[in-house]
């Protein structure tokens, strides 16, 4: 298996705080893989850390074997790193087929331009309708947002975030706040997306139910250390993880 993202001894302190210390983690291409761990173990740090908003005290993080660990939000995106918020961000007013253009030709490089060439609307225009297809979102394409449910607006970022062309996709819980017909629906979707877009896949999520049955592997943190890591059975299995996290009787 080709490792696609390796973090390597990354720590990371805020001032006195400790917040990760020796995270050694490797992500090979095409897994799914869940984080996990109990509020403040550093789960949303790591996704920081990996999709630049911080850069690691000590250690290093290589994305398809080229360092990362200093580049910038931005200059990952362009490698492929592509990063979905706990909150909705997208533009609530703007209907879901110009929230997806702008994304679209941000993307393309032609948003600042004056004038757009005939054949670049064309790839815009034909990008669009793949996005609105593979997510779903063609019968709301003209809906304003803000005006979807909660369920379709995460949709939404998330297709948002396929038009980055996402090689490893964060996703920061991707069914918060959702109900159980709405995480059915994402889950089939993030399954689906994997497969059409050859994605690897990092999320945190808080919901079992939904960790069980998406994720190829787990990685547990606890305190900033990382606890345990193995395939769902073994992370189920796991008495450090259970004492730690989940309760005895949690999974
Ligand atoms: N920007 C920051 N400045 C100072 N301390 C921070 C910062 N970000 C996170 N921390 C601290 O780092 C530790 C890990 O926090 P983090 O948010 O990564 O945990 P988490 O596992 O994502 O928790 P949750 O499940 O509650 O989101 C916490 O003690 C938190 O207070």
């Amino acid at each position: 298996m080709t490792t696609l993202l390796n973090v390597h001894e990354v720590s990371k302190r805020f001032g006195q705080l400790q917040a990760l210390g020796g995270i050694n983690l490797k992500v090979s291409k095409g897994e799914i893989r869940a984080l996990l761990g109990p509020n403040g173990a550093g789960k949303t740090t790591l996704f920081n850390l990996i999709s630049g908003m911080f850069t690691p005290t000590e250690g290093s993080i290589h994305f398809n074997d080229v360092e990362i660990s200093h580049q910038s939000v931005e200059q990952r995106v362009r490698t492929g790193i592509v990063r979905t918020f706990q909150i909705t961000e997208v533009f609530k007013e703007l209907s879901v087929y110009e929230n997806l253009r702008i994304a679209v030709e941000a993307e393309m490089g032609v948003s600042l331009l004056p004038w757009i060439s005939r054949g670049k609307r064309e790839d815009v225009k034909r990008k669009l309708d793949e996005l609105l297809e593979a997510t779903q979102l063609t019968r709301k394409a003209d809906r304003e947002v803000g005006e979807l449910a909660h369920g379709d607006q995460r949709v939404v970022e998330v297709a948002m975030a396929l038009a980055m062309d996402p090689r490893l996709l964060l996703l920061d819980e991707p069914t918060a706040g959702m109900s159980d017909h709405e995480t059915d629906h994402m889950v089939t979707l993030i399954k689906r997306l994997h497969q059409t877009f050859d994605l690897t896949v990092l999320f945190v999520e808080h919901d079992m139910h939904l960790v069980f049955n998406l994720a190829h592997s787990i990685t547990v943190l606890d305190n900033g250390r990382l606890l345990a890591e193995g395939t769902p059975r073994e992370i189920a299995d796991n008495e450090r993880v259970q004492e730690a996290y989940l309760g005895s009787s949690t999974i």
